[in-house]
């Protein structure tokens, strides 16, 4: 029997693999994993007894016309190189690894490859999954892996080319954000009594309702500006100051980050 394949189970693998066997838009039965440490599957095996383990990623291979890649970017190529005798004819390949382009990638396969960049945020069912096809992947391709990482969030099909500068914006930027919290609250405990735990709860709290306003209530982000920064008041005072001096800090991550998917590029040339 034909099924869909997931190999890697690890940070991305495990979230992925779990969303979407919860939102049932794949059956268990329809599914068989492989991953290196098997061990790591055992949750997984008692949750859904009807998935099926594959011991070798070339078992898994030899039954699946689409198959999910969900190892690190310096074992993609390696892995692609031990089961590519043993895909079946027109495989769909769909890996997430930040860093392979598709010319890469094409040096180790050459069929129809999609790349997806998930987001930890869809561990709750929200933000944007970034997808790419290459040239070959036809419509109904497209349609499946929109059903799939749909279930989990969001899908937005994007150009190779706006790639990195979209990772920021969605995938990496749940880190950005919590690290934003974090210094705003430390800044807070520096100058008041309060402990770090304290002033993270009220900052925390605060960044949810503000984007429960954003979701829920549709406001606007200049909206809830002029609704918060009282003409002549405090906040108008704190703005200015981030208005002066954020630019340039998000001017260099992204120069930073767009110069280290080179480095990943250049690295994963052999
Ligand atoms: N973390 C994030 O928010 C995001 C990550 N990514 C990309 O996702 C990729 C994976 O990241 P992450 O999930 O954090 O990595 P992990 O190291 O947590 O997971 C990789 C998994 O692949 C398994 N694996 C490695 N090699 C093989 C192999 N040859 N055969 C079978 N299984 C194998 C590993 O096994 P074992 O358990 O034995 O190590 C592990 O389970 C990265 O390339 C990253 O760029 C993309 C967007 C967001
Ligand atoms: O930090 C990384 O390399 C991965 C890719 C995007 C988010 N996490």
């Amino acid at each position: 029997m034909e099924k869909i394949g997931f190999i890697g189970y690890g940070s991305m693998g495990s979230m992925i693999i779990n969303g979407i066997l919860s939102s049932k838009v794949l059956h268990p039965e329809e599914v068989i994993i492989a991953t290196r440490t098997e061990s790591k599957l055992e949750n997984l095996k008692k949750k859904y007894p009807e998935v099926e383990i594959a011991h070798k990623n070339i078992d898994l291979a030899q039954k699946c016309p689409k198959i999910f890649i969900f190892v690190d970017t310096g074992d993609l190529k390696g892995l692609i190189r031990e089961i590519n005798n043993f895909f079946m004819k027109d495989v769909h390949i769909i890996y997430i690894s930040a860093g392979l382009s598709f010319e890469d990638v094409a040096t180790v396969f050459s069929g129809k490859t999609s790349k997806v960049i998930p987001t930890i945020t869809s561990k709750v069912g929200e933000g944007v999954s970034l997808v790419c096809h290459s040239p070959d992947v036809n419509p109904k391709d497209v349609e499946f892996v929109d059903k799939i990482f749909g279930a989990i969030g969001d899908v937005k099909v994007i150009n190779e080319e706006d790639l990195e500068a979209a990772t920021n914006l969605t995938s990496c930027s749940p880190a950005f954000l919590a690290l934003i919290l974090m210094k705003f609250a430390e800044a807070g405990s520096r100058i008041s009594g309060f402990s770090m735990q304290e002033t993270e709860e009220m900052v925390i709290k605060t960044f949810y309702g503000t984007s429960k306003l954003l979701y829920e209530e549709n406001m606007g982000v200049e909206d809830i500006i002029s609704r918060v920064a009282t003409p002549g008041g405090i906040t108008e005072e704190g703005l200015k100051v981030l208005k002066r001096d954020l630019p340039p800090v998000f001017d260099e991550l992204f120069k930073t980050t767009i110069g280290k998917h080179e480095v990943l590029k250049k690295n994963s040339k052999s």
